[in-house]
């Protein structure tokens, strides 16, 4: 099988193709990963998007693209939409015309919040910022033009490429005596080594249609942030505030957690709690 991953610089394809190749290896399952960064596809021209998978002709093309600056989308709308709607559009197409499966990586922002439990595939989406407006645009294009699609809707990512919340999280630990977190916001953290080895089992088992896939269990920010510190060892004080005391230009969910029951249901494997990969990856990455 031959994958084309897209994005391949960002957090979560950096991550795909440094695992997927040693995935691949240990299962014994021959798979080769071709890498699309920025550079060599710009998602947002249609022929050149084309023209650059043509090239490859993979079986199927994870796109990990995006423009996932969520603040500055409230102020570059028409960048967001023509990365994450038009951008997965013209993928969508591509992967049509090729006969190439499509894996569309979305987001838990695609949901309003309201719920008090954790949303599932079929809860309706109502995006509040212009980022999950458009990411659901994505989705929707995605689902209109190429039937032959997965579309995994994540939260919370953190890995060893790019800043992310946790290293966030540390740097302030490490220069502020206090550190101020939202506690009225909920999510799901998710380690991208384990969202790999996920991704592995929607590749090799052949999944379609929309999945949601995250760590085991929920947390606000501040409780997330409490669990770094506490791992690291990092004596600071932690101070609980509330999402309207925390200035950002994008409305974000109150509760964006991810209910994976679809996931762990159709390959069996159940991720595990975000306490226990927060502690690997910051043994492994962090506290060395
Ligand atoms: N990070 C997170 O917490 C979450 C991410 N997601 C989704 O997961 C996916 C991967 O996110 P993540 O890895 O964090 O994102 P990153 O921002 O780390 O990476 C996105 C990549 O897309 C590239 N890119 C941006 N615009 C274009 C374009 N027009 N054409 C081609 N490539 C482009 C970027 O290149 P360059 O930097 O050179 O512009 C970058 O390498 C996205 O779909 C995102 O919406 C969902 C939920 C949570
Ligand atoms: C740095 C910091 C963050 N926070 C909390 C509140 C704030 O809304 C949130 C912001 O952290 P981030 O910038 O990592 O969050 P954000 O950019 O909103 O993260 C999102 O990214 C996109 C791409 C997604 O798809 C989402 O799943 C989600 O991961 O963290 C604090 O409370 N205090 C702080 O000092």
């Amino acid at each position: 099988m031959k994958i084309l991953i897209i994005g391949s610089n960002g957090a979560l394809g950096w991550e795909l193709r440094n695992g997927l190749p040693h995935l691949s290896e240990t299962e014994k399952q021959p798979l080769s990963v071709i890498c699309a960064s920025h550079s060599q596809i710009e998602i947002t021209n249609a022929s050149n998007t084309f023209e650059a998978i043509a090239r490859t002709m993979p079986d199927v093309i994870i796109n990990c693209a995006a423009f996932t600056d969520v603040d500055a989308c409230e102020t570059n709308i028409g960048k967001a939409y023509a990365v994450n709607a038009d951008g997965a559009k013209n993928v969508a197409l591509a992967g049509k015309n090729l006969h190439a499966r499509v894996i569309h990586i979305s987001t838990d922002y695609v949901f309003d919040g309201a719920k008090n439990t954790p949303y599932n595939e079929t809860d309706l989406p109502r995006p509040l910022s212009v980022y999950g407006r458009s990411k659901r645009a994505g989705e929707e294009a995605v689902q209109e033009i190429n039937g032959n699609y997965t579309i995994i809707r994540i939260s919370r990512l953190y890995g060893q490429h790019k800043s992310n919340f946790v290293t966030k999280i540390l740097h302030l630990g490490l220069e502020k005596h206090v550190v101020s977190v939202v506690t009225d916001q909920f999510g799901s953290p998710t380690y991208a080594a384990d969202l790999v080895h996920a991704l592995w089992y929607v590749l090799s088992l052949d999944l379609h249609g929309i999945y949601h896939i995250a760590n085991d269990g929920i947390c606000s920010w501040y409780e997330w942030a409490r669990e770094i510190f506490r791992l690291s060892n990092i004596q600071v004080s932690l101070q609980s505030i509330k999402a309207e005391d925390f200035k950002r230009a994008a409305t974000v969910p109150q509760n964006s957690s991810l209910n994976c029951t679809k996931f762990v249901q159709a390959t069996g494997h159940k991720m595990r709690p975000w306490q226990e990969a927060l502690e690997d990856y910051l043994k492994k990455y962090v506290l060395r």
